[in-house]
């Protein structure tokens, strides 16, 4: 498979190196100052960027007819838009917010429990969030899509960040030294607390979950998610 990275930051690097470990080589690297790509050498673009590169960036692929695999956060009040171009284009779309096997089954986790806790009113849950110092968004994406499967199994409305009224999730975002990415989800009553934790120890896991969901949208037409790919549900 021939891949186009764009952004070639820390996933960007660690992506190349699982994508030649698995066989496949690297034929584009758009970073900010690249002026042209051919895209008619790309198999697959795998976009992680900056969340304001991102949207530009995923639209520009389906108008060259390249699947795109986006693991960008922070940009998503344009995801609709995206869908929609990708269906006008007839082109391939997987965006998530985390590729890792490991976040891809605590979703799910998160999902069950949330649909347990929705009948005991007792329990408050919240959610915490750690990565390092260098990421532009906060709350994190996958934070944002725990608290989406919260809000569908429970009759919890919205998320908000740090402060929150008793229809909103409340997500504390913290930025120390080089953490890959932590999330947990807690609820809590007054009498005892029940935790579910997700600690990334580095970024491979994040990047083989794009290189494996870019193999797996070859030939394929349509806007898929990792559910699709890891035949999860
Ligand atoms: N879904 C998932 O599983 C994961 C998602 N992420 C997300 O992926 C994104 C990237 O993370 P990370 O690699 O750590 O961040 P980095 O800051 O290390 O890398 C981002 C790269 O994108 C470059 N960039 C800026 N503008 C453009 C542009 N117009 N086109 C292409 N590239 C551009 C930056 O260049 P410059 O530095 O010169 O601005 C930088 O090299 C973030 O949104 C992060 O939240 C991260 C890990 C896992
Ligand atoms: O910026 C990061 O590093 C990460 N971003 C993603 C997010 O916002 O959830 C995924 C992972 O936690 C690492």
């Amino acid at each position: 498979m021939n891949i186009g990275l764009f952004g070639y930051g820390k996933m960007g690097k660690m992506i190349e190196q699982i994508a030649q470990q698995r066989g496949h080589s690297i034929v584009a690297k758009v970073d900010v100052g690249t002026k042209e790509a051919d895209y008619s050498k790309m198999d697959v673009a795998i976009d992680f960027s900056t969340p304001d590169a991102a949207y530009q960036n995923i639209i520009t692929c389906f108008e060259n007819k390249v699947p795109v695999i986006s693991g960008t956060t922070g940009w998503l009040e344009r995801y609709a838009e995206a869908v929609k171009h990708c269906q006008e284009k007839k082109g391939a779309f997987i965006y998530a917010s985390n590729f890792s096997l490991g976040v891809n089954l605590f979703f799910e986790l998160n999902e069950q429990l949330a649909s347990m806790m929705s009948k005991l009113e007792q329990y408050s849950v919240s959610m915490e969030e750690i990565h390092h110092t260098q990421k532009l968004d906060a709350p994190s994406g996958t934070a944002i899509t725990l608290a989406e499967g919260i809000i569908e199994h429970s009759s919890y409305k919205t998320w908000k960040s740090e402060t929150a009224d008793e229809k909103s999730i409340p997500i504390t975002s913290k930025r120390e030294g080089a953490v890959a990415g932590t999330h947990i989800v807690s609820y809590e009553s007054e009498v005892d607390k029940i935790e579910i934790k997700h600690v990334a120890h580095n970024r491979k896991g994040f990047a083989l979950g794009a290189v494996i969901a870019a193999e797996w949208i070859q030939g394929k037409t349509g806007v898929f998610s990792m559910k699709d790919v890891l035949n999860l549900s």
